[in-house]
Parts: C-alpha cells; sequence; structure tokens
C-alpha cells in the first residue's frame, strides 16, 4: 500500500471508473495506516473510448478533477490541473467536488448508453411501422438541444464500460433508498438485452423459424470496429443465443483471435472480471459447432445466412457479388449495425434485414417473436 513506502505528502489521483464515495474509504484507509503524513484524494475520471484513445487524450472534450473543498485539497486539485494545461486549454479542465467527478462519469456513460437504448427501442419501431431509423434518428439529431452524435441503432452496446458503470449507478441508488432512480437506469440495460434477443429471433423467424443444421456466417465478433476488444460485445449474446438451436457457426473478426472467442462463448457472463488463472476454461470445453477463419470469404463459404455484428470498414468493400455465388440459397444477410448499402445486396438476390429499416417482403410474412 502507498502508505506503507510513503515517506512525504502525496496526493493520490483515482483514474478507474469508481462508486461515488470510494474517494472517502481511500482516503479513511491511508489516513489510518499514513504516520503523519497527509494524502490528497483526487478523482479524475477517465474518459477514453477505445478505438480513439490516442485522439481523446490530445484533444479532450473536458478534463474533470474532483477535490476536497479545503485549501489543501484545492491546493491539490491545481496541482492536477497544471499537469493537464500543458496540452489541455483551460475552460476545458472542470474541477468540481470529489462526490461530482466520481458520479459525474458514471452520469455520462449512462447517459450516453441511454441514447442507444432510445433509439433501439425506437428501432422496434421502425421495423413495425415502415419508418426508417436512420431518418428519424437523423430528424431527431438535427434538434440542437439533442445534437447528432451516438444515435446509430445497432444490435446493442458492448464494451467494457456501459453495463458496468450502469450497474454501478443501479447499485449506488438502492444503497441510497432511490428504488425508482435505480429502475430507470435498469431499464436501459433491459433494452439492449432486449434489442440483442430480437436480433435473433429475427435471424430464427426469417430462416424457417429454425437454424439447426444451418450455418450462419458472423461477421465482426468486436464490440465496435477498431478493436480487438471483446467484453461485453452483443456478438456473444448473439452467438450464444443462435447456439441455442444448434446452428452452425463460422466466424471472422479481423481483431479477434479464434482463442478469445472460444473462452467468450464458454465463460459466464462476468467471468472475463476475474484474474485470468481464476476462469474456468480449459481446451476441452471449446464450443465444437463455433469454427473461427481469418478471411470473410471463407466464412460466408456454404452459409445460410450471414450477421454483421461489428462495423468494420472492411466489411462494406467485400465481393458480395462472389459471397452470395457461394452460398446455400436463399441467401439472408442480417446487418446488426447497418454497415452495408441494403439495396445494393437486395438487387444481388439477398434476402436483407436491417436493423430498424422497412422490412423486406420476406421479414414481414415472418414475424420474429421478441
Ligand atoms: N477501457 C476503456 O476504454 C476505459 C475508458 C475509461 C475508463 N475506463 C476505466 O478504467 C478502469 C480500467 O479499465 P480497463 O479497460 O483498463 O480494464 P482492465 O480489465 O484492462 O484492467 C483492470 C486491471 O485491474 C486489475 N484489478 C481488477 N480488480 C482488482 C482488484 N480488486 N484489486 C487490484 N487490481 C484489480 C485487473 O487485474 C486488471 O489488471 C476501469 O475502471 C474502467 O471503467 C476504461
Ligand atoms: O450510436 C452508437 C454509438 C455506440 N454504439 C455502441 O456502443 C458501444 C460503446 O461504444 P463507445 O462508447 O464508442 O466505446 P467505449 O470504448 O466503450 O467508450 C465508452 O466507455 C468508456 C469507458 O467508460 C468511456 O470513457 C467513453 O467515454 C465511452 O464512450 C459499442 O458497442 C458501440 O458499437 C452504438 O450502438 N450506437
Amino acid at each position: 500500500m502507498i502508505a506503507d513506502v510513503a515517506k512525504s505528502d502525496k496526493i493520490v489521483v483515482e483514474k478507474s471508473t469508481v462508486p461515488v464515495k470510494t474517494a472517502a474509504a481511500i482516503e479513511k484507509i491511508l489516513t489510518h495506516n499514513s504516520k503523519g503524513i497527509n494524502f490528497q484524494i483526487l478523482s479524475n475520471p477517465e474518459f477514453l473510448a477505445e478505438g480513439t484513445a490516442i485522439e481523446d487524450l490530445f484533444k479532450p472534450d473536458r478534463v474533470l478533477i474532483g477535490g476536497r473543498e479545503t485549501p489543501e485539497g484545492q491546493k491539490a486539485v491545481k496541482a492536477l490541473k497544471d499537469v493537464y494545461a500543458n496540452w489541455v486549454p483551460e475552460d476545458r479542465i472542470l474541477t468540481t467536488n470529489l462526490w461530482s467527478a466520481e458520479l459525474s462519469k458514471l452520469a455520462a456513460n449512462a447517459f450516453l448508453a441511454q441514447r442507444i437504448s432510445s433509439v433501439n427501442a425506437i428501432s422496434a419501431l421502425c421495423e413495425a411501422t415502415g419508418a426508417n431509423v436512420a431518418e428519424v434518428a437523423y430528424a431527431v439529431g438535427k434538434d440542437s438541444r439533442i445534437g447528432p452524435k451516438f444515435l446509430n441503432a445497432s444490435v446493442g452496446f458492448g464494451g467494457s464500460c456501459f453495463q458496468k458503470d450502469i450497474l454501478n449507478l443501479v447499485y449506488i441508488c438502492e444503497c441510497n433508498g432511490l428504488p425508482e432512480v435505480a429502475n430507470y437506469w435498469k431499464q436501459v440495460i433491459k433494452i439492449n438485452d432486449y434489442q440483442k434477443s430480437r436480433f435473433v429471433n429475427r435471424v430464427v423467424s426469417s430462416m424457417f423459424n429454425t437454424v439447426s443444421g444451418k450455418k450462419i456466417a458472423v461477421l465482426g465478433f468486436a464490440f465496435k470496429k477498431d478493436t480487438g476488444d471483446t467484453r461485453e460485445t452483443a456478438a456473444i449474446d448473439v452467438c450464444k443465443g443462435l447456439l441455442g438451436d444448434k446452428v452452425k457457426i463460422s466466424i471472422y473478426d479481423p481483431q479477434v483471435t479464434e482463442d478469445q472467442i472460444q473462452r467468450d462463448l464458454t465463460m459466464n457472463k462476468f467471468d472475463w472480471d476475474h484474474p485470468i488463472h481464476l476462469q474456468p476454461v480449459s481446451p476441452t470445453t471449446t464450443v465444437k459447432q463455433v469454427s473461427v477463419t481469418w478471411d470473410a470469404y471463407e466464412a460466408t463459404k456454404g452459409a445460410h445466412g450471414i450477421c454483421i455484428l461489428t462495423e468494420w470498414v472492411e466489411f462494406k468493400t467485400l465481393d458480395y457479388k462472389k459471397i452470395h455465388d457461394s452460398m446455400q440459397k436463399p441467401a439472408f444477410l442480417f446487418d446488426g449495425r447497418n454497415a452495408i448499402d441494403a439495396e445494393k445486396m437486395r438487387e444481388i438476390g439477398f434476402i436483407v434485414y436491417s436493423i430498424g429499416k422497412p422490412l423486406d417482403p420476406w421479414l414481414k410474412d415472418m414475424p420474429a417473436v421478441a
């Protein structure tokens, strides 16, 4: 512990995303072990996103520093502010009290995830009514009070942060006797789970209500493009949902290894959060119905359907005519990211499902039961 080795006063900075009041716990532990040394705890949450980490570091929307409202606390805040001031404009460095900084990080992620669940909820209604979610999101986002970012309907948000941080927020609400507020935020996760199962149901119902014995190619396994991270990726739940129906799945992702995919599909939810030596995986527990390829054409060869689950740019420029020729007919394409031009795919001969877009007559005849 830092208290064991510190020989002079220290500033301790929380960078990780933590429950509100964590600084108070750290402060207590350090003070009780301090041997006369003073510790100032600061909250300085990290807002970078994967895939854009360096950009976010150099040009952050804001830097947030929370500290005690005492002269010592404010001195510590200033010391950290001076470090950031080397490359971040001063008006982007916000200073608050400790609890505001800790809570702002959780609130920011909850708001971001809520936007995705909101547009995903609307995507279900678009499919039911013939509206187009891209047009709706564009029109809604043109309102400057709402703004255009983070309104892309998808198969569901993933990543190590959103779900964990909302559950963190929910837990804090419950601990503070606020069950209504807790339930409000829980709903963001419920809609995300609903979106993933809705996608699986759409795949199964379109393919004559069963995928048993069929081959599905999954293009993209990472939780978003430009990362090999698979934590909480929607692909895990979609693959597990399909595997319930004895499907054969062939997966291609430019950044994710076979080992990682097998581990994800055999592991229980949240087990990835444990140290690797405690993870319950052995070579005998691989999923036999799943194969992993290093080529999109190999993955799709002989397949009955394709699911696009990550918006990798290279998926836009694949030779879909060649892919269609190599597939079983009718050939299905389920685009969980609205990543490709559905009209062009229809011209090639695919039966296409795009999240939140007007449905093919084929899909209308086979409504998915969510
Ligand atoms: N990944 C991101 O893009 C990102 C962005 C902003 C904030 N964050 C936050 O940063 C923190 C780290 O995220 P990450 O993606 O680097 O995670 P990570 O899983 O890669 O790293 C977490 C590390 O903490 C260690 N750890 C876990 N529990 C521990 C414990 N009880 N005691 C000591 N060590 C423990 C793990 O062994 C691991 O080395 C999280 O709080 C996350 O919410 C992450
Ligand atoms: O319009 C959108 C935007 C994102 N997503 C999905 O949402 C998830 C999260 O995306 P993103 O936020 O870009 O990635 P993260 O790296 O998880 O970053 C989030 O989580 C980090 C960890 O807390 C924060 O620091 C960042 O600010 C916050 O954006 C991914 O599955 C995306 O595909 C959508 O489905 N639709």
